[in-house]
Order: structure tokens, then sequence, then C-alpha cells
């Protein structure tokens, strides 16, 4: 369809139905625009230098539309579909990026774009089903019903094909769960469950069958009726899969090399353009039949070009003659875009169906050899008129040589792509691009866009190939113009006017300069149209198109909003501790490393100090106060059982809260909450049980009181240690070496009076010294023994006159400063540099 999109009639149609929405018929995502959008990071090979892997992208990303980032591997697809969904965490970004000319914010990335990561973050212990409903408890509204939620979710089992798989859990690496494609498949499921405005997705196909990535694709596609703009990376697709999406991007090392339509046109200009990589596509170009080579006459941009300037002539002066040129021009480009591959959509024939029956074609069908599977030839639009009914019919009847339906274009492109790449030949391409007429058509298009969408732009619509478009003031990342924007009842785009702007009250189209007449000459072939009525027909209907263009007034308000989660903090942690505490509580591989330290250590201490707390004899001393000690260890030392909740969990927990599912907050408040939940159980339990066996003294519920406390700020720092871990062998030795220190410095190794005053800082901010200290005073004060010559235990140990209840305070406010910490670290520390 994108390359009807590229005549403009497809596009207009969209925007007709954009504009609808004004009227509240239908919903209208917003245009991403890029211009001269550029990405650089310090190289990782060459120490002190900038690694561009992005340069000097202008393109625009069209709501209703699918658009395909394709290239060789690393080519820089991922990296800018980070960028536009701002998840990029280092680097530097130059040039303008908006969403309808506004910089997209972070909470609105988060809170209304959806994406598909290339690699699965699901929760193993879920099922599908689960998996599903609870981001939909998260991402969609909290007052919606509970039913309109599970329908979503059903529908989406249903649409993804999830349905056999939905009740299977997760799994994980070790117990393995259900097959990688339905993991891809529930990810998507994920992304889609918010209805999202604009839809990123890195590789959706891969690992999947190709019936599975149709499928997939298929799905994606289905969204585009709800205004979405949908941007995914490819890995050879198969013709039908590729068939779905509506234009290309094709990149080399960050740089463009294509921006457009993605059927024939697409080869042609390779062919023409590619200087070393043209001579594979125009092999395949050779073996295509002649009717469908027919294209090559006019080359696709500028029949696509051609198209619709009288197309659309056609429609409105209903001149037959000139309906007829329209018809033969859309039947061309019905060749190049492949309609007989509407893969079970009707596609691009659908598309090309309405343009030439608008242009006065008579409607007709075709039977087509069935060329790869899936790709069958559809009801085709454009009928026996003039010389476009010969060529769709010899396009779709079986014949000599290779068929436009048999052939991979994505696969072919992107083989010979890869190929001039890896003889270094991407800057070539990309100069290529730059010196081509597609270039100079899109940026064209874009600078209008840019226009309509408001943004501050002087523009300059050349016609000679190097069309200017300057955003803004110079320097540093231009991320288009704030809200509020022009109302829409005033003629002519919102925003700034361009200082080489005509004024005037015609629409709009005063503020494009008509272009001066210039090279008609199109990939080597001779140009039908001129450019000038392809600028008029693209600049005339500006007025209608800048309200048709600009997102509804509720993606406005979105655009604008400021919170990055749909739903308040409490439902968040609501919903965290119904969906994964509840699944942890009843999960063995959860609970065991949380319990067994305990219940091994306690009954060491047990066994081993039975029964020493009511015998303070000078001998049985030494074993009271070390029982204690040991006692007040135990949790520090078990806090390395918590490190994995969140060093394992990052990848989950960023892309989570990236996806504006929670808050940062909402997500520690919940670990916390599950784990101190479960340490109240079992300090309770323990407690009572070593107090007795002991038979110490004092009041259980200090006992009891610092076993537990000792406990929960174990945890807290081992959240903290993990958050400022890059990994788990980090986390690991610095807690350990951390709770070794500790150990010096709690006054039992050595005493308070006797620490070097260089150090006994150190021992203030022992939480250690805390726990043992009141456990101490709580066993000793109302019997405190004497060791030598009149010293008192607790003389000794300097901890006479001491509160055992200020201490317990002492301790739950490292709670709270290790909780602050742990919550700032986890806010602000990006392990995943991407
Ligand atoms: N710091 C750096 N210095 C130099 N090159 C870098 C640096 N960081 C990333 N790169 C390169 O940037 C390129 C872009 O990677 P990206 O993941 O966007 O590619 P891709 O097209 O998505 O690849 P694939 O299809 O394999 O997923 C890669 O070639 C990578 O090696």
């Amino acid at each position: 369809m994108s390359d009807v999109d590229s005549s403009g009639i497809e596009l207009e149609r969209r925007h007709e139905s954009c504009a609808a929405v004004s009227m509240g018929q239908r919903r209208c995502g917003p245009r991403i625009l890029m211009h001269g959008l550029t990405y650089h990071v310090a190289s990782n090979t060459n120490r002190g230098e900038r690694a561009y892997l992005l340069k000097d992208i202008s393109a625009y990303f069209e709501p209703n539309q699918m658009t395909a980032l394709m290239g060789p591997s690393g080519s820089g697809k991922t990296t800018l579909l980070d960028l536009l969904a701002g998840r990029k965490t280092v680097g530097k970004t130059e040039g303008h990026l908006s969403f309808g000319g506004v910089a997209p914010s972070k909470p609105f990335l988060r809170r209304y774009t959806g994406y598909v990561e290339q690699f699965d973050t699901l929760l193993g212990d879920l099922t599908v089903r689960e998996m599903l409903l609870y981001t939909a408890e998260l991402k969609r509204p909290m007052r919606e019903p509970m039913e309109l939620k599970r329908g979503k979710v059903e529908e989406l089992l249903r649409r993804l094909r999830l349905e056999s798989c939905a009740d299977l859990r997760i799994g994980n690496p070790l117990a393995k769960g259900i097959s990688g494609g339905q993991g891809k498949r529930t990810n998507i499921g994920i992304a889609l469950i918010s209805e999202p405005r604009v839809l990123f997705l890195d590789e959706p196909t891969s690992g999947l069958d190709s019936y599975t990535a149709h499928e997939v694709v298929r799905v994606v596609r289905g969204l585009l009726q709800d205004g979405t703009t949908v941007a995914a990376t490819i890995h050879g697709p198969t013709a039908a899969t590729f068939a779905l999406f509506d234009r290309i991007m094709l990149l080399a090392r960050g740089r463009m090399v294509y921006f457009g339509p993605r059927g024939l046109p697409a080869l042609h200009y390779a062919a023409q353009h590619w200087q070393h990589a043209a001579a594979s596509v125009k092999a395949v170009l050779a073996e295509m039949r002649p009717a469908d080579r027919r294209v090559t006459a006019a080359s696709a941009l500028g029949a696509a070009t051609t198209a619709t300037a009288t197309a659309a002539a056609a429609s409105e002066d209903d001149d037959t003659a000139t309906a007829a040129a329209a018809a033969a021009a859309v039947t061309t480009i019905a060749l190049a875009t492949g309609i007989c591959s509407g893969a079970g959509e009707g596609l691009g024939g659908a598309a090309v169906h309405e343009g030439g029956l608008r242009a006065g074609a008579a409607p007709g069908a075709c039977k087509a050899p069935g060329a790869a599977g899936a790709v069958a030839c559809k009801d085709v639009g454009a009928g026996p008129h003039v010389a476009a009914a010969g060529a769709v019919g010899a396009a779709c009847a079986p014949g000599a040589g290779l068929s436009y339906l048999a052939l991979n274009v994505a696969e072919v492109l992107v083989g010979a792509l890869t190929e001039a790449d890896h003889h270094g030949g991407a800057e070539e391409l990309a100069a290529a691009y730059g010196r081509s007429e597609l270039r100079r058509v899109n940026e064209d298009r874009l600078a209008l866009y840019l226009l309509a969408a408001g943004v501050s732009t002087s523009v300059s619509i050349t016609g000679t190939g190097n069309s200017s478009i300057a955003t803004g003031s110079g320097g540093g990342l231009q991320q288009g113009t704030q809200l509020p924007r022009q109302d829409p009842k005033q003629s002519g785009p919102a925003g700034s006017r361009s200082s080489s702007s005509r004024s005037g009250d015609d629409g709009g189209s005063k503020d494009v300069e008509q272009p001066p007449d210039r090279e008609q000459q199109v990939n080597g072939a001779a140009a039908p149209a001129p450019a000038a009525p392809v600028l008029s027909r693209l600049t005339s209907p500006l007025a209608s198109w800048s309200s048709g263009l600009e997102p509804d007034q509720e993606a406005i308000r979105e655009l604008a909003t400021r919170s990055e989660t749909g739903t308040p903090w409490y439902w968040g942690l609501w919903t965290l501790l119904r969906y994964r505490t509840s699944r942890n509580y009843r999960s063995p591989s959860w609970l065991l490393p949380r319990v067994m330290d305990k219940v091994i250590i306690s009954l060491i201490i047990v066994t081993l100090y039975w029964g020493v707390g009511n015998k303070p004899n000078p001998n049985n001393i030494v074993n009271i106060q070390s029982s204690l000690f040991m006692w007040a260890l135990l949790p520090a030392c078990g806090a390395a059982s918590y490190v994995p909740a969140i060093v394992l969990e990052r990848r989950l927990f960023v892309r989570e809260r990236d996806d504006g599912l929670y808050r940062c907050f909402t997500y520690l408040a919940a670990k916390l909450l599950e784990e101190v939940c479960l340490s109240l159980g079992v300090s309770v339990a323990f407690s009572a049980y070593v107090f007795h066996g002991l038979r110490l003294q004092g009041q259980w519920v200090v006992f009891w009181l610092v076993y537990f406390l000792d406990m929960v700020v174990g945890i807290v720092l081992a959240y903290l240690v993990a958050a400022l871990s890059p990994n788990m062998d980090v986390a690991n030795m610095a807690l350990a070496t951390f709770v070794m220190t500790l150990l010096f410095f709690a006054g039992q190794i050595m005493t308070a009076a006797t620490m070097p005053p260089w150090w006994s800082w150190y021992s203030r901010i022992d939480f250690l010294r805390y726990a043992w200290g009141a456990l101490m005073v709580n066993q000793f004060e109302s019997n405190d023994a004497e060791l030598t010559g009149g010293i008192t235990i607790l003389k000794y140990y300097s901890l006479l006159g001491i509160s055992k209840w200020a201490y317990l305070g002492y301790l739950s406010v490292f709670f709270f400063v290790f909780a602050v910490m742990a919550q700032l670290a986890l806010n602000y520390m990006r392990h995943q540099r991407r």
C-alpha cells in the first residue's frame, strides 16, 4: 500500500480517515517526524573517538501505516527504534525528532507507546493468560471493568493464536514452559494490550516459523485501523509478510540508503542507484517477465508520483482521458506494489482497487499462479482499461519468466545491501540516496508534515534535490515544538512560518514555495511527470491536511501527559502483590533460599548453645554473648539470598518500567512488602524456639524485634547493593565484603573502648552494633554478670546505660536510609547500557 502511498492516493485516503477523528469517529496516532537525526556514542573500538551509529536520518512514520526497518546486521535498526522509543541510555542525539510535532516526553513514551523488544522478558511463574491480564491490569485504566480487561486478553489470545497455550506456565530456561514462538507472541500481546498510539517492534518474527511470523505481523497490521503508527525491524520476511508493510527504510552502517515504497520501486531504485550492488538486483529484474518489468518504463518512483497528480486530477475534474491515464498509472503502481500479493488481506490490492475505481477503471479479477504459498492473487482492482489491463493480466497470468509474485523483494534488497556493505559501499549508497530524486520527494513531504504539525521550521521546497528544512534554532537535539498547538480553525499550518513563506490565505499552500522547473530524469529513465504537478498536488490540500494530519485531541492530551503510569501507585502495588507475590509464596525455589539458611543456622545455635542463657557464670558468659552475636549476624549474612531478586530480574524490571507498568517506588515497595511479610512470620517462629531453647533472659519481644529488624535491614541492604551492582558477581562480592567489615566494628571482636579513634565513626554506622548491643542489654541489664576485677560484661562492651529501645530505633533508621538509597539507585543507576 505504501507504494500507492508514494503516489499520494492512499495517503490522502488515510488522512481523510484521520481527519474524521476530529469529528469523534476514529483515533489517529501521531506522525513520527525525523530530520537530520544523528546519534553517536563514545567508540568502543577507537578510544577518544565518537562512533556514529545513526547519521542524518530524515524520514516520517505515518499513522495507519507500518514501516519496516531493514538492513544488514549491525546497521542501526534497533538503535533507531530505541532512540524513537526513548530507550537510549547513553550517547548523544542531534537533529529533529517529534511525534506529531511535539517532543515525545518520557511519560508519553512509557504510557502510550508499545515496544516489543528482541528478547523475551516475561514472568516465568505466570501462565500466558495471567501474564496478559497482569499487564492489562497495570496498563489499562484502573476503573475499566475487569470483564472488559478479560475480554481484551481473550481477544488477543485468539488473534495471536495463543489459546492452546493460554494456561501453560511461561517457564524459564531451567524449567521449560511455552515455546520460543509462543513467548514471542506473548511479548507482542503485552505491547498490544494497551492499544498503543505508536508501536515499535524489534524483530517481532525472529524465531517464528513463516506461517506464525505472517500471522503475527498480520495481527500487528490489524492495529492500523485504530490509527496506530507502527515501525518494526524485520529480518528475512517471506514475500507475503513483507507485503503487509507499507514502507521500508533501508539502513547500512547507520545511514539511510532508501526510504520509500516496499515493492518493485525499491528494486528499481536499487538497480539504478546502488552502483556495486546493482548487479544482483538487475539480474533479478532481468529474470522477470516483461509485463512485470514494464514498470521500469517510467521507474516506479516516477510512476508513483505521476499517478499522484493524474489520478487526483481525475477524481477532481472527471476528465475521461486523464482518468484513463490515471488508471494506467495506478495499475502500473499496482504491479510495482505487488497487488496480487495481497496475502489474504487485499492489502495493496484494496488500495489500488480503490484508486483504480476512483480513476475510472473498471474492476477486474485475475488468478495468479500462486507463486509463494500465501502469496495469492486476489481480486485486482485496476480493470481491463487501456494498457493497464494488459499489464495486470500479464502480471497475473502464468507465463515465462519470473513473476513478481514469486519474488521476495526483501530478500533481494537486503542481500544486495549486505553485499554492498561487506565491500564497504554503505557510504556510497547513502550518498546516492542523498543525490536521488526519491530523497527530494521524501524531504519535500517531510517539510510539509513539519509545517502541518506546527513545528517551527524554515521550509524550502526547491525541487532541485536540495530541499532544506531548518528546525528551530541550531544545535543539539531539536525535539519539536511544545503544546499548545495552533487553533485548527485557523487557516494554514500551526507554528511559525518560514521566513521564505509567502503570506496569503490560500489554505496553507502559501507556506511552501512553488518549485522551479527541474531535471525530469528519475532513476535514469524519463520521468513522465514534472515535479510541479506533484508538488502542487502535495501542497494544495495542505490546509485540510494540516488538520487531518494532526493527532486527534486525545492524542494531543496524551502527548502532554506527565504521569509515567496509567494507574496509581497503590493499584500497581496491589497488582504486583496479587500476581507476583502470591506466586512467589507458592514457589519452593523462591521460598527455600529465604528460609533454609535460617533453619540451618538456628538449629546449630540451639543445639550448640542449648540452655546457656540462664547460667551467667564467668565460663558461660562468652558462650552467651557469642550466641547473641551469631543471632545478630545471621540475617546480615543471609542477605545474599535477596540479591538475585533484583539483579536477575533487572531486564524485566527495566522493560516493565519503560513500558509504564509501574514506577520504581511501586516496584521496590512491592518487593519489600513481600519480603517483610515473609520475614515477619519466619522471625516470630525462629526467634521463639531459639529464645526458649537457649533459655535467654530479658524480653522475648526484644529478641524477636532485633532479629526481625536485622532481617529487613539485611534485605534492603541486599537490594541496595544489587541495585548498585552491574551483575551477580559484583553484587555478591560487594555484599560479602561489606558484611565482613561490619563484623569488625560491631563491638564484639574489638570493643568500642579499644577501637582506634579514626575507626570509631564506622562503628557508629554499623547496624550490627545496634542489633547485638540491644540483645546484650536485653540479656544482661537485669543480671549484669561480672567478668574480672569488678568489670561487668555490659561495662566491658561499653553497653552500660544503653537503652535497648533506642538501639532498636537506630536499627529501624537503617531500614529507611537503605530503602531510600535503594530507591535512588534503582531509579538512576543504568546498568543496561543501550
Ligand atoms: N560504542 C560503540 N562503538 C562502536 N560501535 C558501536 C558501539 N555501540 C554499538 N555499536 C555498533 O552499532 C551498530 C548498531 O547496532 P544495532 O543493534 O542498532 O544494529 P541492528 O541493525 O539492530 O543489528 P541486528 O539486526 O543484528 O539486531 C552495531 O554495528 C554495533 O556494533
